[in-house]
């Protein structure tokens, strides 16, 4: 498969290794520096662009990306504002999208594994849900891409929690979510529920951006001749329903 990667940090050089390494072929990369490879030959050719930037570049990336006819895989954060206008491009037929806070198969699972514990939690009104996520000191958004998930995943089983905030202080319906910035944790998420008795936690911890970049190159094979708005739960179900494809994931 031809890979064009936009964004060569530290995600789009994981990423660049692991796709390689699965026999693709890179070809282009865009950076700040060569902004016009987006009307190049080589960026059209491509099967489909994988976009790891920042806040505010990512929604133009798409937009250019579009334009050029190249589905876009992208796990920038930070810019959800705009996800209506990108997936109205996609339901009109102009765009092909997937997008995830986060690629990695064991943040998903945790991610399944938080909506089942907060969906129990709902019968249980004493205990009471926090979130702590941790990160390297690069990092531009907070709180987390992930950290967001999570706490929609507990919205939407847990009907008494009404929403999501920064301020400890606003923690009567919502879960609060504290970050810290610390050396180059690769991503730590830690959910508390907390009652006058006990405390129960989970958390998820990666060990590096192998795990981010993997699911990247794989969300991209799987995307490559799809069209629409495309998501990582579609994605994994349909790997769950022909076992075949999780060998993929290996
Ligand atoms: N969904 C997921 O699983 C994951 C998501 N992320 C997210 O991915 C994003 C990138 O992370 P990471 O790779 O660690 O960050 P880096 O800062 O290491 O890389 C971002 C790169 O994008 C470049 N860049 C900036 N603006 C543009 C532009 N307009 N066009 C092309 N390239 C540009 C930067 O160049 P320069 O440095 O010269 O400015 C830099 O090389 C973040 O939003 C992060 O939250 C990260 C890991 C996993
Ligand atoms: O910036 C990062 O590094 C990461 N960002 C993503 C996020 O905001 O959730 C995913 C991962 O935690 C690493």
């Amino acid at each position: 498969m031809k890979i064009a990667l936009i964004g060569y940090g530290k995600m789009g050089k994981a990423i660049e290794r692991i796709a390689l390494s699965r026999g693709h072929e890179i070809v282009s990369r865009i950076d700040v520096n060569n902004q016009d490879e987006f009307e190049s030959p080589s960026f059209a050719s491509a099967d489909v662009a994988i976009e790891f930037t920042t806040p505010s570049t990512a929604v133009a990336n798409y937009k250019r990306a579009f334009a050029a006819g190249v589905p876009v895989v992208s796990g920038s954060t930070g810019w959800l504002d705009a996800m209506p206008d990108i997936k109205a491009l996609c339901d009109e037929g102009k765009a092909t999208f997937f997008w995830t806070s986060n690629f990695s198969l064991g943040v998903n699972l945790f991610f399944a594994v938080n909506r089942y514990l907060a969906s129990l939690m709902e019968g249980f009104p004493q205990y009471h849900p926090a979130m702590k996520e941790i990160h390297h000191i690069h990092k531009l958004d907070h709180p987390s891409g992930t950290a967001i998930t999570l706490a929609e995943g507990i919205m939407s089983c847990d009907k008494a929690v009404k929403g999501w905030t920064e301020e400890p202080a606003n923690s009567a319906d919502n879960i609060v979510i504290a970050h810290e910035r610390i050396g180059e944790v690769p991503g730590t998420h830690i959910i508390s529920w907390d009652s006058p008795v006990d405390t129960l936690t989970i958390m998820h911890e990666a060990k590096s951006r192998e795990g981010f970049a993997l699911g990247a190159v794989v969300a991209a094979e799987w995307t490559a001749g799809k069209k629409g708005f495309l998501t990582m739960d579609e994605m994994m179900h349909s790997m769950i329903e022909r076992p075949q494809l999780l060998d993929i994931i290996k």
